[in-house]
């Protein structure tokens, strides 16, 4: 799914407005009716007590219409307008009349603290202060409205984003709803998905206001959603006639004393994965563990006990893996340059791995074409430095897989893949994820499918989905916290088959 600016939903808010020949108000009280629809379906007339806090923008307007709704189906209602300018706009104020004709409850003005009311743990908040027309900081007065409501312990329903948040950029300082259930127009917005600003969310249900169909399918959108159809769009079966030599030659090259189980997890996603045929080249130390661990995979020993001094040079492999528990020894290191001196295919890159590039930088001009790396967040700071936030951070990471042509994972709660200009957000997964080995398990399943002739991209993007989805069907089953790295290998076929049963997509909730 694409996910748009708001420039480019503004766009799309005219665009349909000529197409489907309507006015702007028409199009508000088409998207303030699907609000009023979602609520009520959920809350069934329930006399709980609604405060709907409207700004005076489009949003406000929003909130006027789910107010009018709801009071004409009984609900028992209070609406607040939150007279933070003068500039109403005009379906706002249109709205404002309508809702005056319907009842005798008038909306109550709000002009500074002194017309705060009180808000109570049982009260269902409807914050309609500010959408994607907010260009600053929320501060003053305003911004005391919204931490009122956000210690109030009511629940806090946002109508198109939290207000606060905007969906490009982030406001330093500002005040900004924390909701429990978003409810957000036709496109999920990027500051939804990343890690500083995911939080204010809570539950995300996207609705689809019918904007105009063919501006939605030809914008020009680089930032995409991946869930469960952009997944099985990559997904290839395998074909009935064919032996292990057409699912990929693997070499991984990994480990260190004391961490060798780190390649055993890799090496046992890959085979989990659909890999036809495993090699893990170790130092010796690691010789009989591997062995023990996972008997389909084949064992290469380097000739240092305790770590990796050289690559093997004349191992023929359709993708090359490094790094995972493999230390950042000078030898190592060395060991790395000369390898990629000669590398032309791509590689995947990991943990130490990273670390290494890190402080060797030059090597990174070595590395060939459409490789992946995959850092975690301490990895990504020690390879492009401080970020002043989360969208300094991704111009810096699609700088650096331009440069070098790179596609680097960014790992997190939802991971992103950047490819030049493009940006995937994975949907799948859950905090019991954030577990010692998840990521070894994930550059085996790349490594994988890079092997089984995907391209490295859709390699990338195909392997963070089933990753995540993997970890959710053990999660239901085991838990968070007893989630183990070994099982999210061990279920990745499950995930397979999930991608095309029709149960609901085991999806993260923010
Ligand atoms: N896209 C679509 O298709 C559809 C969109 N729709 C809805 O429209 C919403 C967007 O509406 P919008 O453009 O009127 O902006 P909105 O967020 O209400 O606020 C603007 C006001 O806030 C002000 N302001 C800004 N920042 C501020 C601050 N920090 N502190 C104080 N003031 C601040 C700003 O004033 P100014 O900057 O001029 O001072 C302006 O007055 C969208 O989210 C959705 O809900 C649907 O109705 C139908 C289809
Ligand atoms: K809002």
């Amino acid at each position: 799914m694409k996910i748009l600016t708001a420039a480019q939903l503004a766009e799309a808010d005219k665009v349909t407005l000529e197409k489907q020949d309507i006015t702007s108000e028409e199009l508000m009280e088409r998207a303030g009716t699907l609000v009023f629809n979602e609520i009520h379906k959920r809350l069934q007339g329930a006399p709980i007590p609604i405060k709907i806090f409207c700004g005076i923008g489009n949003n406000g307007g929003d909130g006027l219409v789910v107010a009018r709704h709801l009071i004409q189906h009984g609900y028992e209602v209070r609406t607040f307008i939150v007279n933070y300018s003068d500039k109403r706009s005009e379906d706002f104020l249109s709205n404002y009349e309508k809702l005056k004709e319907i009842t005798n409850d008038w909306p109550e003005l709000i002009k500074s603290k002194n017309g705060f009311p009180e808000i109570h743990t049982g009260d269902f908040v409807i914050d309609a202060l500010f959408g994607i027309g907010l260009n600053r900081a929320v501060e003053g007065w305003p911004a005391d409205l919204i931490n009122l409501i956000n210690t109030s312990q009511a629940f806090v329903l946002s109508i198109d984003m939290p207000s606060g948040l905007a969906p490009d950029q982030v406001f330093k300082d500002g005040a900004v709803i924390k909701a429990g259930y978003t409810l957000s127009f036709q496109s999920p917005k990027l500051s939804f998905y990343l890690p500083d600003t995911m939080e204010y969310v809570g539950d995300l249900q996207v609705i689809d206001i019918a904007l105009d169909r063919e501006y939605l399918g030809k914008v020009d959108s680089n930032i995409f959603l991946i869930g469960k159809e952009e997944a099985q769009s990559l997904y290839r079966s395998r074909k009935i006639n064919s032996h292990k030599g057409d699912y990929g030659k693997v070499l991984i090259i990994g480990g260190s004393y004391g961490k060798i189980g780190s390649v055993i997890l890799a090496s046992r996603a890959a085979m989990r994965s659909g890999t036809g045929l495993c090699t893990v080249y170790i130092p010796e130390c690691g010789y009989d563990a591997l062995q023990i661990s996972i008997p389909e995979v084949m064992v290469l020993t380097d000739q240092n006990s305790k770590m990796i001094t050289k690559f093997p040079s004349d191992f023929d492999a359709d993708v090359f893996c490094f790094g995972m528990g493999a230390g950042t020894n000078e030898a190592t290191a060395n060991a790395l340059g000369e390898f990629l001196e000669t590398q032309k295919k791509p590689v995947v890159i990991d943990a130490d791995g990273i670390n290494i590039l890190s402080k060797n930088k030059s090597l990174l001009k070595k590395m060939p074409e459409n490789s992946v790396i995959t850092p975690h967040p301490g990895e990504l700071k020690r390879l492009i430095g401080e970020w002043k936030d989360d969208f300094d951070k991704l111009d810096k990471v699609k700088a650096l897989s331009k440069k070098f042509k790179l596609i680097i994972v960014v790992k997190g709660a939802h991971t992103f893949i950047v490819n030049n200009e493009e940006v995937y957000i994975n949907s799948s997964g859950n905090p019991g994820m954030a577990t010692a080995g998840s990521g070894d398990v994930l550059s085996g399943v790349i490594t994988s499918f890079i092997g089984q002739n995907y391209s490295s991209l859709a390699a990338t993007i195909l392997a963070v989905y089933l990753h995540g989805s993997s970890g959710t069907l053990v999660s239901d089953q085991l838990g968070y916290e007893s989630l183990l790295a070994g099982d999210i290998a061990d279920n990745i076929g499950r995930a397979v088959q999930q991608l095309f049963n029709r149960n609901p997509e085991p999806e993260q909730k923010n």
